[in-house]
């Protein structure tokens, strides 16, 4: 009998591979880091053979290094960073330039034309979301427009288009895939039908013939090579990072709500099987749906989601950028150095804000600052700016759901640190929870997989194992919150806009 199922976990930053047993525990994990790219201001590009071979190192490091053979493993899942946009030449299998990353805001244009066009209601009725630089579609016309021959080799049936889902499903088997999760956030996906959008299509210029064949995100949809791991294994789940770590925080009932601490910050609420229009700048989407008789998508779970550009990456910078620590874990003993924010607020709009303003011409501030600032208070207001940031979007899901949450299930790089996740229980006057196991994205596509596989029965077992490993309780009085918070708002307005002539 299979003893594990094999998750492989294509981040932003990383590419994990981890094996969990039938009790959700990790058994092993192997993890990788791998170059950005940062070509101009707003732009943010990965080389999508990066992704691929550190993905294909740790996944093959992880059986080797722990003495696991490809007999062991029940099944593959794969979850990844969303929206980034690959594009490839279908006969030769490689990418006709560098993918173009989730936080890059080279179509920022593209988008402002489109809302001047009035297209805003249309894209944001099919797809549940805002026409925003964030998302597939119009990166994939960027390509189109600027890549030579593009455009006429898409037409003629040679490139394909894909999410790093896709691109990975593509390497490993052949396929050419998307599950509905990663679909979803494309602009080019019909969330209600479930199907591509030909209206939409026309409107982004985007050739049907690129697409990939859309699958369920719980079902055997392709078998990697036994090339790669000694035997045939099938992929069995398939879902975006943040719709993967919403399965695997067993928010299988809705109104539960994750949020996950990475490079950004994704707070998703699970809202039924139906999808809700958001009236507060949330983004509906599709959580994750089920293979039926016919291998097609169906039972589809919805999410409203909240969408911070960076959180953890602001700790990355304070590493990278400015080498005031050596290690992001480092900054918690930083920050602790100083009673509070002595003042300083730290606005992390690098590559602008998502939800609630999502303003792509924002860029990083920091204000309050005093000849009496050190390097302990700006650590405290990089982490204190990941805290406000998921306010604001809570405030604005709470208005939308009308309903007051009782708890905050957290995970991610960022949710490790206490003083984090103590202050973020202060700033929402929440409950917040962190579970045992914090790989819950990983987890979320090993759960997918094994639903499909009968590795496990039901989502009640599911729900069953998860388990508390640290609560963090509001202790602020909320006159001090407020009060924070006000400030916070006061140094948003100085990033906003910041790239617009002045
Ligand atoms: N102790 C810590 N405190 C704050 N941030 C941290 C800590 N440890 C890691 N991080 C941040 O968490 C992020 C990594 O989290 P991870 O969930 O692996 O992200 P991703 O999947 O986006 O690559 C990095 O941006 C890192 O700076
Ligand atoms: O790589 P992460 O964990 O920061 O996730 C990125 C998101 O999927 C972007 O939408």
């Amino acid at each position: 009998m299979s003893r594990y199922i094999l998750a492989l976990d294509q981040g932003t930053t990383s590419s994990r591979a981890i094996l969990f047993d039938r009790r959700g525990n990790i058994a092993a994990m192997e993890q990788q880091e791998f170059p950005q790219h940062y070509p101009q201001s707003g732009w943010v590009e990965h080389d999508a053979n990066d992704i691929w071979r550190s993905q294909l190192e740790v996944a093959q490091a992880v059986l080797k290094k722990h003495q696991v053979s490809a007999a062991d493993i029940a099944a593959i899942g794969i979850t990844n960073q969303r929206e980034t946009t690959v594009v490839w030449d279908r006969k030769t299998g490689e990418p006709v330039c560098p993918a173009i990353v989730w936080q890059d805001r080279r179509t920022a244009g593209l988008c402002d034309r489109l809302r001047a066009e009035g297209r805003e209601a249309l894209f944001a009725a099919r797809t549940g979301l805002v026409l925003d630089a964030y998302f597939a579609g119009t990166k994939l016309n960027w390509i189109l427009e600027n890549v030579a021959g593009a455009r006429e080799r898409a037409e003629r049936g040679e490139l394909a288009f894909g999410t790093v889902d896709s691109w990975l499903i593509y390497k490993l088997s052949g396929e050419h895939l998307v599950d509905s999760s990663n679909a979803s956030r494309s602009l080019l996906f019909d969330i209600h039908r479930g199907e591509w959008d030909d209206e939409l299509l026309a409107v982004l210029d985007v050739p049907r013939a690129m697409l990939p064949r859309v699958v369920a995100s719980s079902g055997v949809a392709a078998q990697a090579g036994e090339q790669w791991f000694g035997a045939a294994l099938p992929i069995a789940g398939i879902a975006g990072d943040q719709q993967a770590a919403t399965f695997g925080q067993a928010c299988l009932r809705q109104g539960m709500v994750k949020n996950t601490y990475g490079t950004g910050c994704f707070m998703l609420m699970h809202t039924g099987a139906q999808a809700a229009a958001s009236k507060n700048k949330l983004l509906t989407t599709v959580g994750w749906s089920f293979a039926g008789d016919d291998g097609k998508p169906r039972d589809t779970s919805y999410m409203l989601e909240g969408s911070i550009f960076v959180a953890g990456a602001v700790v990355q910078w304070l590493r990278d950028g400015l080498g005031i620590i050596e290690k992001s874990s480092d900054i918690e003993a930083l920050a602790a150095q100083a009673p509070d924010n002595g003042g300083v607020y730290f606005v992390p709009a690098f590559t602008g804000l998502g939800t609630p303003y999502w303003d792509p011409y924002a860029r990083g501030s920091m204000s309050g600052l005093t000849r009496g600032s050190t390097k302990a208070h700006i650590a405290r207001a990089a982490l204190e700016s990941i805290a406000y940031q998921t306010a604001d979007v809570l405030e604005a899901m709470q208005k939308d759901a009308a309903i007051a949450l009782a708890q905050l299930r957290v995970d991610g790089g960022a949710a490790r640190n206490d003083l984090l996740m103590q202050f973020q229980a202060d700033m929402l006057g929440v409950q917040v929870v962190r579970p045992q196991v914090t790989e819950t994205t990983a987890l979320g596509a090993a759960y997918l997989a094994g639903l499909a596989t009968g590795f496990w029965d039901s989502q009640e077992e599911i729900a069953s194992m998860w388990q508390v490993e640290r609560e963090f309780d509001p202790a602020m009085a909320p006159d001090q919150r407020q009060e924070l918070l006000d400030r916070w708002r006061r140094a948003v307005s100085c990033s906003k806009g910041w790239m617009l002539a002045g």
